[in-house]
């Protein structure tokens, strides 16, 4: 892959209000380009924000993990397509998905499944009632979004490899789940180092707490970013 080490590290704006997002955005301005607008600021304003860092050139990748009819997620994708974001996440069920792929029609915007999330194990998906491991769903879900023409998946970089197995070179893998080595897991279970997940194949990682909380996010940052390069360049 050819993309720059930090241009593949996505930063989450996981903060309550705008002016928080835009002093980490200016903190982070020399070390990072690609920042993801999450629920918890999308509903404080983050979507019009979303909207402006992509029109200042910055990547933006909206993640509102759209799941509802296909009439409402086919138009709810076609707004978003006109925000100027690079990527939106729905949840990887195949009516969903088809319906995001539908709105997103022939714009630049691409569209990230999100598999299993990273906060649930084999457990938490028996107690949802889904059959199957969290690897073997992931598996399913990943064959599907390609079958239909979905442009990434999220998953966790544990599933990574065989992931790329599924889907091919050319679908963009998003991997939460990131740990440096010492980090708290928080509320993560299935959680990765940022040299491993290059490793894996994953093309992008997407760092919340390990920047945003840490005390000084642009050293936190840049240490990222020299493992992307490193892992990437062997
Ligand atoms: O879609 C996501 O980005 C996502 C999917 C998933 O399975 N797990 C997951 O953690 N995320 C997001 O990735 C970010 C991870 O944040 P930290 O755990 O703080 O690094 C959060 O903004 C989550 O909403």
């Amino acid at each position: 892959m050819l993309v720059a080490a930090r241009e593949r590290l996505i930063v989450a704006l996981d903060v309550p209000t705008v002016g928080e997002a835009e002093e980490l955005v200016e903190a982070l301005a020399e070390s990072t380009v690609f920042y993801k607008i999450g629920l918890e600021l999308a509903v404080a304003g983050g979507i019009e924000f979303a909207g402006e860092l992509a029109a200042a050139g910055y990547h933006v990748f909206l993640d509102l993990k759209l799941h509802d009819i296909g009439n409402t997620v086919e138009r709810a994708t076609r707004r978003a397509a006109e925000l100027g974001v690079s990527f939106l996440t729905v949840h990887a069920y195949p009516q969903t998905m088809r319906a995001a792929v539908a709105g997103r029609g022939s714009s630049d915007l691409r569209i990230l499944a999100v598999t299993v999330l990273t906060s649930w194990d084999d457990g938490d998906l028996a107690a949802a009632g889904i059959q199957g491991s969290v690897a073997e769903t992931v598996a399913r879900q990943a064959a599907q979004a390609k079958e239909i023409g979905v442009d990434g998946i999220v998953c966790a970089a544990a599933e990574a490899a065989a992931v790329r197995a599924i889907v091919g070179p050319d679908m963009a893998l998003v991997t939460p789940g990131i740990r440096p080595a010492g980090a708290a897991k928080g509320d993560q279970k299935r959680v990765v180092g940022p040299a491993a997940a290059v490793r894996a194949g994953a093309d992008y990682l997407v760092v919340g707490r390990p920047i945003i909380a840490a005390p000084d996010p642009k050293r936190a940052a840049d240490a990222i970013v020299g493992e992307i390069a490193a892992a990437a360049a062997i």
